[in-house]
């Protein structure tokens, strides 16, 4: 099927299929995903079933069903720890904390990599039963990332010499561990007498993903993403209530009839301050329906946050519109800026995130220092 890409109006992030035949269509569709991700850090690529089985999806957010529903203290005997592989319960994580009163009101369930097929943390029974069916959805995720990535390297016309269209895929296989991660999500319903209040309280605060990319499932009918557009961000940092924030259907127009919502691909932070802020890590968050205390869905939502392998040193990335961009600062081009490894990135990052689960208090200050915001 011929690759596809259209910006459905001003502010739409754009849809885009990646399912490619020849190479000439490979570099115009690379091209329209770096388009995407510099000006929105937020692309559709449609699920026509190619990449992942819809059946495959279908299951996955059929077990996080169960395992959300299943009991508390079965929950509890695979708590989160400092290795960011668990469950997290309500309120546990606040994205925002600056502008939360309370945590986020969501939970969810963080997959961490396989070895052999294997877990590699506690799993409950529900999730025993389907370690093979967790083990392939992460393959999937990642082969799907590995994809993308090549793709990335193709817009971004990395150096052939230095490995052209390998050059971030190289980075993020083989060889040992990496911050990949597989996360399933519930943001349930509020409940009646809940300590909810309408006005400041939100599912998941504003934030950044740390990694390089992200891919998110939705489902239909389970609304509540917003981003504030690169386009309109402001300076000062404001991710309160009079932010640009903008909604992101689950079914953008045209992509009603697939037999499953888009992916929604964003950068995250690592990839944005490699590629000089050429892509953008857009700044997102999940906001309660309309319609008050008693209404709203349960909404369910998978991420799979890719990341490079730990070890590899985020050097320069060999492209010649990434140098145009190094201004020095921040910048990895610069000057004066600690050659960081994807590690070193990424716990400074999380440190920031769980408040009080890490023993230090230097993430907060070490996530304002590699912010690419
Ligand atoms: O649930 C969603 O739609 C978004 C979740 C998210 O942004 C995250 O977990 O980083
Ligand atoms: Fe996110």
């Amino acid at each position: 099927m011929a690759a596809q890409s259209e910006k459905n109006g001003i502010g739409q992030i754009p849809i885009i299929d990646i399912d490619i035949s020849g190479a000439a269509q490979e570099s115009e569709v690379a091209e329209k995903l770096v388009d995407a991700a510099a000006r929105y850090g937020f692309v559709y690529v449609r699920n026509q079933g190619k990449d992942i089985p819809i059946e495959a999806i279908e299951n996955m957010f059929d077990l996080s069903r169960t395992f959300f529903s299943s009991p508390a203290d079965e929950k509890a005997s695979c708590k989160i720890t400092e290795n960011n592989r668990g469950w997290s319960g309500m309120h546990t994580e606040t994205l925002d904390a600056k502008n939360q009163r309370v945590g986020d009101f969501k939970e969810a369930m963080n997959f961490g990599e396989f070895v052999e097929g294997k877990a590699q943390q506690p799993l409950p029974p529900c999730f025993r039963a389907n370690e093979s069916n967790l083990n392939q959805f992460q393959k999937y995720c990642h082969t799907m990332m590995l994809k993308l990535l090549k793709l990335f390297a193709i817009g971004l016309k990395i150096d052939e010499e230095a490995g052209g269209s390998d050059w971030f895929a190289s980075r993020h296989r083989g060889g040992g561990p990496s911050g990949c991660t597989l996360r399933l999500l519930h943001y349930p319903q509020i409940s009646s007498g809940s300590d909810y209040q309408p006005s400041v309280d939100i599912r998941a605060g504003a934030h950044s993903d740390y990694g390089s990319i992200t891919l998110l499932f939705q489902r239909p009918g389970q609304p509540g993403l917003e981003i504030i557009p690169p386009e309109t961000r402001t300076a000062e940092k404001n991710y309160g209530p009079t932010a640009a924030w903008t909604p992101v259907p689950v079914n953008p127009p045209g992509t009603e009839n697939d037999p499953s919502p888009p992916i929604l691909v964003n950068i995250g932070d690592l990839l944005s301050h490699w590629t000089n802020n050429l892509l953008k890590s857009t700044v997102h968050r999940v906001v309660f329906p309309k319609g008050g205390k008693d209404g709203g869905e349960d909404r369910y939502s998978i991420a799979y946050f890719g990341h490079p392998i730990s070890s590899t040193i985020l050097e320069p990335v060999p492209s010649e519109m990434v140098r145009v961009l190094a201004l020095g600062g921040e910048n990895v081009n610069g000057s004066g800026v600690k050659a960081m490894t994807a590690d070193e990135h990424l716990m400074s990052r999380l440190k920031a995130t769980y408040l009080g689960m890490y023993k230090d208090d230097e993430g907060d200050k070490e996530a304002e220092k590699v912010s690419t915001s």
